[in-house]
């Protein structure tokens, strides 16, 4: 079955209400190709997701950038699943390296959240990746095969499961992953879900990649065949994301 290019735009920390609804109007005068050829998603931050979800064109659709491990209560400043759900979110972004770093999240914590969000219906984007000491120091593949253990431990449905691979050097740093260099984590990703997983959670699940992703440089990323899509962080906020986009169409005509 071939896996559908998936393009997320991570708009992190950033924008006020003006400056995305302009983003949101180049989106959805965008000419891309269609809903059978790509997935497209963004990810405002929680205080513009009602707002983002009521402008954007029907065929993209929007995603939180985390939420809570598990059932809402006393969690002051947390937003939990069920409240994602209930305003019609249907995606969440887990795991990604800033959270993990910056805010101490563990493998162990984000595959908890990444179980908790998919048991209450939402689809997941989950984040690995490796700093620059740690590919420096020959561990990379350990460092995403730890990540993805802790998540393969508590999931079984992998069908809302994208992956997304997003080495922490290339995050924000203009020094994006050669096409060769993510190609090769990709596979070894693959590799890795078919001995620990099921043949069939391998071959369909979609592994992103993520880092100084940019117009300039997605279609040689499409290219490689273990690359399913982007999760973009600053172009995404930019007309670019629409090329990148666009590359979608590399696979169609692969
Ligand atoms: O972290 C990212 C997406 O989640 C990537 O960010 P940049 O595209 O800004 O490098």
């Amino acid at each position: 079955m071939a896996r559908k290019f998936f393009v997320g735009g991570n708009w992190k920390c950033n924008g006020t209400t003006e400056e995305l609804k302009k983003i949101v109007n180049v989106l959805n005068e965008g000419q891309v190709p269609s809903s059978d050829v790509v997935e497209v998603v963004v990810s405002p931050p929680f205080v513009y997701l009602p707002l983002v979800k009521s402008l954007l064109r029907p065929d993209f659709h929007v995603a939180a950038q985390n939420c809570w491990v598990k059932k809402g209560g006393a969690f002051t400043g947390e937003v939990s699943a069920e409240m994602l759900v209930n305003l019609g979110i249907p995606w969440v972004i887990i795991g990604h390296s800033e959270r993990r770093l910056i805010l101490n999240e563990s493998n162990e914590f984000v595959g908890d959240k990444v179980a908790y969000a998919l048991a209450q219906g939402l689809k997941v984007i989950a984040c690995v990746g490796e700093t620059l000491e740690q590919r420096e120091a020959g561990s990379t593949m350990d460092v995403v095969a730890a990540q993805t253990k802790a998540i393969a431990e508590r999931v079984s449905n992998w069908s809302d499961v994208v992956l997304a691979y997003e080495p922490v050097w290339a995050i924000g740093t203009g020094k994006v992953a050669t096409p060769a260099q993510a190609q090769e984590v990709h596979f070894e990703l693959r590799k890795w879900l078919h001995a620990n997983t099921t043949p069939e959670v391998a071959e369909t699940t979609r592994i992103i990649y993520g880092g100084s992703v940019s117009g300039a440089n997605c279609k040689e990323l499409a290219a490689k065949p273990d690359v399913d899509g982007f999760l973009v962080g600053g172009a995404s906020l930019k007309p670019e994301f629409i090329d990148i986009i666009k590359s979608s169409e590399v696979k169609k005509n692969a």
